[in-house]
């Protein structure tokens, strides 16, 4: 319904004229409150997700009233000519305290500064919606226009309770308070001035934006003074930490706006806002988007600020202390001036792996120590791993996107099972960040109780580390690893460096080939096997497995399940895309996926439980049928859950 380009790009006239950014957003606004219905806006201003229900619940009481959008005009008259050269007839300007004193918050400007004027004018001639227009004062500071512009943070639409509605406004305000998940008090007040007996405006907001790219902002409006559900909002509003920051602090209303501190002594007023003007910083500010931004375009270069200073042991070599960077420069090896450059930046909040400890010298933060050989939760080889290999690996994500040209393996001309095999140098390093990474299993035994279990096989078991820990939890257990030949060596070191070997047996098969797979076993495991594979390949997997399996065997699958909103924080979208980059045919699946593939291979989950790192383990037992009835009943339910 983008149809903008009904209205007329106005020709500037002179020094008055309406820039053309600003003429753009009116002719957006106007051309959305024509053309739109009241569902359309509550859709696209309530967070995303909400129920249909719920829309259609809000739609029955209330109408679309209006949209409001900033501008910054040369002048208000030049905003009241514009919108009437639209044909539109605008409303006398009157000052607007709401929107003075969010931006006074917002920039830590004096609010005695900022004329905000605003402007109504309804659509068409017999149409009940209206654009809103704010006008900022001319002379705004360019970093403070320049962030408005950029985020639109006052651009909002509004509904208004319709006349003949039959619940009162607190009824509506309650059903969106109370029942839409993430939308957050915003702030309101109410204007005398407006309509008849005046009006009461109330704010919600939500995280993500609109296809307009409009934050999501709803006002809801009612004729009259709603003065106690009104304060009841302001204070919700001073409660609510938002979503997203954008340096506001604080009330967001007229009511509880408390005036902003005023400059310190000595800086001069605005326009010459002076240090007080919050114009930058992580926190919000004017360029806190393209801050933003930056710093998730240049993630890869604090990648390869890391694997550099693990490359270069510096984590090691201040291990034991402070050091200056002619020390550094000195155990290293590395030109002085340029190691310099490299300290200072990890230093960068950013990166914060170094920090100044005087004297020119650096120390290591917390962070900082988790790349050093000697700590317990080392991430050494991991930082070499996604620096070096599969750093290089997503520089083809564009052509494995584009057509499935499997990234890996259009860089390296093979697999990353075969790769390794032919590269020792890089498989050690493989499998030291695959046992950095188990060490977040250490609390399987937490939610899992192999208490009973006397033998256990770990299929595709890798460097044996999982393992160590189990067998080290659970003394009576003897358990047997199947890998790759390159695997299985590196888990006799490891296993008989922790006097582990003598309760193992390793074989050497493969995961796919059902005879390879030790039979009978109490309990089977299987970590980050499935999400290698395709669905074909997992259900042979599952199979052979069932096929080696007792009736009162055990299977524990251990992944990392992707959840099903988008917007969940688990790391699962992004390990997926690594999987697409590294392996063909892998990815992460949702719990009822692996539950279906467990199915089809005969196998039921008992019980999925979550462990570190967004990874679950589930429990599957074999699907036998009762012979007493028709139904699958699994065997050995719960018999090591806790
Ligand atoms: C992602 S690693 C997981 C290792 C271990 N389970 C863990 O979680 O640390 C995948 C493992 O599967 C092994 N693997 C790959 N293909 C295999 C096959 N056809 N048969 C046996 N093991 C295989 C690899 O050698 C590697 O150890």
């Amino acid at each position: 319904m983008n149809n903008s380009s009904l209205l007329p790009n106005l020709p500037a006239s002179g020094a008055a004229a309406l820039g053309a950014e600003d003429q753009r957003r009116i002719r957006e606004m106007v051309t959305y409150l024509t053309s739109g219905s009241t569902t359309e806006a509550l859709t696209n201003a309530l967070p995303l997700g909400t129920d249909r229900e719920m829309v259609d619940a809000v739609a029955e009481l209330c109408e679309l009233d209006h949209g409001g959008v900033l501008i910054i005009p040369p002048s208000v008259e030049a905003a009241t000519a514009h919108l009437r050269a639209l044909g539109l007839q605008p409303s006398t300007p009157i000052a607007s305290t709401v929107v003075r004193d969010r931006l006074s918050r917002r920039y830590r400007l004096p609010a005695e500064a900022l004329d905000v004027r605003v402007v109504h004018a309804p659509v068409a001639a017999d149409s009940s919606r209206a654009v809103t227009v704010f006008c900022a004062p001319p002379g705004l500071p360019a970093p403070v226009a320049r962030s408005e512009r950029l985020s639109g943070h006052e651009t909002h639409v509004a509904v208004r309770l319709r006349g003949d509605a039959d619940q009162p406004l607190a009824w509506v305000y309650d059903l969106l308070a109370q029942q839409v998940r993430g939308l957050v008090a915003d702030g309101g007040g109410y204007n005398p001035l407006l309509g008849k007996g005046g009006r009461t405006v109330m704010y919600f907001r939500s995280e993500g934006r609109t296809w307009h790219a409009w934050p999501r902002r709803l006002a809801v409006v009612a004729d009259g003074h709603h003065e106690q559900l009104l304060q009841e909002h302001l204070t919700a509003s001073t409660d609510a930490q938002p979503p997203w920051s954008y340096g506001a602090r604080g009330g967001h209303g007229t009511r509880n706006a408390a005036s902003p501190a005023r400059p310190p002594a000595g800086l001069g007023a605005w326009p010459n806002a002076g240090p007080d003007c919050w114009l930058d910083g992580v926190d919000g500010g004017a360029d806190a988007e393209d801050r933003r931004l930056l710093q998730l375009l240049t993630g890869a270069w604090v990648t390869q600020a890391l694997r550099t200073m693990v490359a270069l042991d510096l984590a090691d070599h201040l291990a034991r202390g402070p050091l200056t960077c002619l020390e550094l420069a000195d155990r290293s090896g590395a030109r002085p001036d340029l190691l310099h450059r490299l300290l200072r930046a990890l230093c960068h909040p950013w990166v914060g792996a170094l920090q100044a400890a005087g004297k020119g010298a650096f120390a290591l933060t917390g962070l900082g120590w988790r790349l050093t050989r000697e700590h317990p939760a080392s991430m050494r080889h991991t930082a070499l791993l996604y620096g070096d290999l599969f750093y290089l690996s997503w520089s083809a994500l564009v052509e494995g996107v584009l057509d499935g040209a499997q990234p890996f393996t259009t860089l390296f001309g093979q697999g990353v099972g075969e790769y390794l095999a032919r590269h020792p140098r890089q498989g050690a390093v493989f499998d030291g960040a695959r046992a950095e990474e188990t060490q977040a299993f250490a609390d399987l035994a937490a939610v899992v109780d192999l208490g009973p279990a006397r033998t256990l096989v770990d299929v595709g078991g890798g460097n044996g580390e999982l393992l160590c820990h189990l067998l080290e939890a659970y003394p009576l257990l003897d358990a047997r690893l199947l890998d790759r030949s390159r695997a299985i060596g590196t888990a006799r070191v490891n296993l008989s460096s922790r006097g582990l070997l003598p309760r193992t047996t390793l074989v050497t098969g493969s995961v796919t080939e059902p005879r390879s797979i030790p039979r009978g076993a109490d309990v089977y495991v299987l970590t980050r096997i499935l999400h290698d594979w395709d669905d074909d390949t997992c259900l042979e997997i599952l199979r052979g497995i069932r096929e080696a399996a007792a009736d009162d065997s055990t299977l524990l699958i251990i992944e990392r399940p992707l959840p099903s909103d988008f917007t969940h924080p688990s790391v699962a979208a992004l390990t997926d895309l690594h999987m697409l980059v590294t392996h063909a045919g892998g990815g992460e699946r949702t719990n009822a996926q692996y539950r279906a593939l467990l199915e089809r291979a005969g196998w039921t989950v008992a019980d999925e439980r979550p462990l570190t790192l967004d990874m679950t383990v589930a429990l599957a037992c074999p699907t036998v049928t009762d012979p007493g009835t028709t139904s699958s009943l699994p065997v050995g339910l719960y018999k090591y859950a806790r």
